[in-house]
């Protein structure tokens, strides 16, 4: 179970969000621009420090504001996914997904089993500039995998895709949870990868949960009671 229970002043904005959402499948963090999603996400992830409260992970404290509580950046074993797909351009894509591995540890995720889940196996010795969008996301995402992470963070993973990457990289996004056991929490604010990718919903507006559920509860209400403008 993730427990978010947190506030943040930034700006005029005041972010107040609380929510649980389940430690199996894919919690979207779904909202307009401006809602709040990355500021909750960045909270999660350690880069973002709450006024207050409480964030915990299957009873794992990640930040308690009255115990004083921080849990660093490193410790907290969050793979970070972005918008693109920040890949270092002059290694190749199998040093690439081997820069996170923690040296003089036995892994328990190989090499190999990541390059067949992702469908990358024949690209390891590429260069990132010769990989299209949605393969370099593979890739970025096999590389937050590499590191055993805790929990996966993804930040409008897609939004830099033209629709076909799309369509390419959601069956690999979604086989993740199950695959490694973990749970993917994912930002976005375009409705059809919600519906595409989300178990569990988290709505966002103006920095308040307005919804929180299982997809097939909430996914509903987007459509008819909030959905956002067709440019987006
Ligand atoms: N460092 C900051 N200082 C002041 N205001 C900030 C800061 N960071 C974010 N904000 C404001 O907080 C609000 C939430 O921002 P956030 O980036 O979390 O929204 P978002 O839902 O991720 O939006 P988008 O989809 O556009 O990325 C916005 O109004 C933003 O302008």
């Amino acid at each position: 179970m993730l427990e978010v229970n947190v506030t943040k002043k930034l700006g005029t904005t005041l972010i107040n969000v609380s929510f649980e959402a389940p430690e199996k499948g894919i919690t979207v963090l779904y909202g307009h621009s401006g809602a709040g999603k990355t500021s909750v996400i960045n909270m999660l992830s350690g880069l973002l420090k709450p006024d207050k409260g409480r964030i915990c992970l299957n009873g794992n404290v990640l930040f308690d504001s009255a115990k004083k509580i921080n849990t660093p950046v490193h410790k907290r074993k969050a793979g970070y996914i972005f918008q693109d797909k920040r890949l270092f351009p002059f290694m190749s894509v199998r040093k690439n997904l081997l820069f996170g591995r923690k040296r003089g540890i036995s892994p328990k995720v190989r090499l190999e089993d990541i390059t067949a889940l992702l469908g990358i196996s024949d690209l390891l010795d590429r260069k990132p500039d010769f990989l299209s969008g949605g393969e370099g996301q593979r890739i970025a995402i096999g590389r937050a995998l590499l590191a055993e992470p805790d929990f996966l963070l993804m930040d409008e993973p897609m939004s830099s895709l033209d629709q076909d990457r799309k369509n390419e990289l959601i069956p690999y996004i979604r086989k993740i949870p199950e695959k490694f056991g973990i749970p993917v929490v994912l930002v976005t604010h375009a409705y059809e990868e919600a519906a595409a990718l989300a178990d569990h919903v988290v709505l966002l507006d103006g920095g308040r949960v307005t919804g929180n559920g299982k997809s097939k509860m909430i996914l509903p209400r987007i459509n008819y009671a909030a959905p956002l403008s067709p440019a987006q």
